[in-house]
């Protein structure tokens, strides 16, 4: 896969140079760039912003540096990923729709937002995708993209070494995950379930389910009544 990321603060993204997308990189799997978008500027001043016509708070991004950045990097493949508060909310259905992607280019806005017609004219030539982390306002782009690229990485092939942690993780089945616990066995009075030790595959799958929706019914009711029917099973704690 190939990510190009354009922004005005281009470090931000030293964390993908860590861990497994570091890795990732490392091996190939990953093909990622990171591009300052001040390198498509022409004055002296590397002016990236400009006031909002229409008046109101704020700067807004100038077409012409998006225009001529998005022309650079692009190429008959690439879809274009806006983080925005205005986005549709991003998804693990999300995640893995980009992971079977062969070029991705996020556009990191600042300020009030980047000009509209930056977004309209991308569209015209390539998939554009506005995308929301969550109803709450960030400084920027560039968080939303280190978020989606760790959720779209982890999940492209050879980059977990366990490929089934990917099936029984939380919003991968629907549900939320299960509490996890390791060693010690009992740790400041407090045991580990007694079924997770009894070696019972079966039990422990049981209790895991269960715990799963009892979970999901509690903390992400939106979640749960989307659970299709047919797939709960009764709530069996005696697992
Ligand atoms: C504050 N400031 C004036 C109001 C409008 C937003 C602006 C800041 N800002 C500029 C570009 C930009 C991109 C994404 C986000 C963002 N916020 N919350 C999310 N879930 C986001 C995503 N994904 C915020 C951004």
């Amino acid at each position: 896969m190939r990510v190009d990321i354009v922004s005005i603060f281009p470090d931000y993204f030293a964390p993908l140079d860590l861990s497994l997308i570091g890795k990732a990189r490392g091996t190939g799997l990953l093909d990622l760039s990171v591009h300052d978008l001040r390198t498509w500027t022409s004055d002296v001043h590397r002016t990236v912003d400009d006031t909002p016509y229409g008046g109101g708070p704020g700067m807004v991004m100038r077409p012409e540096p998006w225009a001529a950045a998005l022309d650079a990097v692009a190429s008959p493949a690439a879809q274009l990923i806006v983080p925005s508060p205005a986005g549709r909310p991003f998804t693990q259905a999300d995640a893995h729709e980009l992971a079977e992607l062969p070029h991705l280019i996020f556009a990191c806005g600042r300020y009030e937002g980047i000009d509209q017609r930056v977004l309209d004219e991308a569209a015209a030539r390539m998939p554009v995708r506005e995308v929301s982390l969550g109803d709450y306002v960030l400084f920027g782009g560039e968080v939303a993209v280190i978020v989606i690229m760790e959720a779209v990485t982890r999940l492209l092939p050879g980059v977990l070494g366990n490929a089934d942690s990917l099936t029984e993780e939380s919003h991968a089945a629907g549900l939320l995950e299960a509490p996890v616990y390791t060693k010690p066995a009992s740790w400041r009075d407090r045991a580990v379930p007694e079924v997770l030790r009894s070696g019972d595959h079966g039990r422990i799958a049981r209790w895991r389910r269960t715990e799963s929706l009892l979970r999901t019914a509690a903390r992400r009711p939106d979640m749960f009544a989307a659970y299709p029917p047919e797939s709960l099973d009764k709530f069996d704690r005696a697992a």
